[in-house]
């Protein structure tokens, strides 16, 4: 299969995931991802994301449903998908009384064509922590540490789960430009993130999940495309919402007034802005701090979360398939 006529590196179909106790935490989702091409799965806390990133990674076999990166079944295949893919948990665990550099020796000692310790700690800004005990680094140098570590032996395809979790503004933006140096030279990126920003910015294409369901999917702008557009302005004294044309006849779905300000909705940017902009050329009326906007992808977000949410409330009867998982995680207090 092709995905954006890229060969498809990581396939999805219809895979679930239950704990023990039944709890359904991957409930049939379906998505590619073409070589070199980086996806983002965004989902709102408990969506199902690393749920379905550790099915990927093969540290557990899927409940139903197939999963398969390089070709290969993670889980039942891991001697072939292991040493060509890089992970980077949400969680990892470092000895701490290891030094920043022994620690990435010591992984790269069990990595087949490892990056230098150098090279690994220079792309992640860590060159100058190297002889620092690891329990002496700040939240944001360990998630550093741990991109160092996904990132040693070269991987064709790498899991990034929550990235920038704990880095500061500096620290993120330098992240995300070593996330798209990697995916402009060719490696395939999965990435999970709760900043919105991050996805627009860094995903080709991504996939909101909701309660274990891909609630949108799609590129950043089709999934903002499906979100009214925003038009907002003061009106000058003497006028009212009234003196504008019907705004039916504007395209506008939604409008709110607040004082002299004006917020409309539309589902037609373009047909909205010009005719209110005519009207006011026509009118001579000064429209004070006009801001016109697409939706942005936060907005995206939260609509079709709360849309998802009516939804599933009303499916909530539906049954699960599949298998359960019986080793429990300690890591999350679990729904079982
Ligand atoms: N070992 C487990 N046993 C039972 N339920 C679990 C287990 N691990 C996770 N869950 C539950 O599965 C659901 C999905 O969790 P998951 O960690 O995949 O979500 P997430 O989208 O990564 O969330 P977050 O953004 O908060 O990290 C949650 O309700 C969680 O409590």
């Amino acid at each position: 299969m092709k995905t954006n006529g890229h060969e498809d590196v990581i396939e999805v179909t219809d895979l679930r995931r239950v704990y023990g106790g039944g709890f359904e935490a991957v409930r049939g989702i379906t998505f590619s991802v073409g070589r070199g091409e980086l996806f983002a799965l965004l989902g709102t806390n408990g969506a199902g994301k690393t749920s379905t990133v550790e099915l990927l990674e093969g540290l557990a076999p899927p409940s139903a449903g197939r999963v398969r990166v390089l070709g290969h079944d993670p889980y039942e295949e891991r001697p072939a998908v292991r040493p060509r893919i890089g992970v980077m948990l949400q969680e990892g665990g470092f000895p701490s009384e290891l030094t920043v550099a022994e620690t990435v020796r010591m992984w790269a000692g069990c990595t087949s064509g490892a990056r230098s310790t150098e090279e690994a700690l220079e792309m992640v800004g860590l060159a100058r922590r190297a002889g620092v005990r690891v329990k002496q680094l700040s939240g944001g140098e360990k998630r550093r540490l741990d991109l160092a570590l996904a990132l040693l032996g070269r991987p064709e395809v790498l899991f990034l789960d929550e990235p920038t979790t704990g880095l500061d503004a500096e620290g993120r933006r330098a992240t995300w430009e070593l996330v798209r140096e990697l995916r402009d030279g060719g490696t395939t990126v999965l990435l999970t993130t709760h900043y919105l920003e991050e996805a627009e910015g860094l995903a080709e294409r991504l996939a909101i999940l909701h309660e274990g369901r891909i609630a949108a999917t799609g590129t950043p702008a089709e999934v903002t495309a499906s979100q009214p557009s925003r038009i907002a302005f003061d009106l000058p004294d003497g006028y009212f919402l009234g003196d504008l044309p019907p705004l039916a006849e504007l395209g506008v779905t939604d409008h709110e007034t607040a004082g002299r300000t004006v917020r409309l909705r539309t589902n037609e940017l373009q047909r909205t802005a010009t005719r209110l902009l005519l009207w006011a050329e026509r009118a001579r009326v000064e429209l004070g701090g006009l801001d016109i906007r697409s939706a942005s992808l936060e907005e995206a977000f939260l609509q079709i979360a709360r849309e998802a949410s009516g939804r599933s409330d009303a499916s909530e009867s539906a049954g699960s398939a599949g298998t359960v998982e019986t080793t429990a995680r300690t890591r999350k207090g679990a729904a079982v």
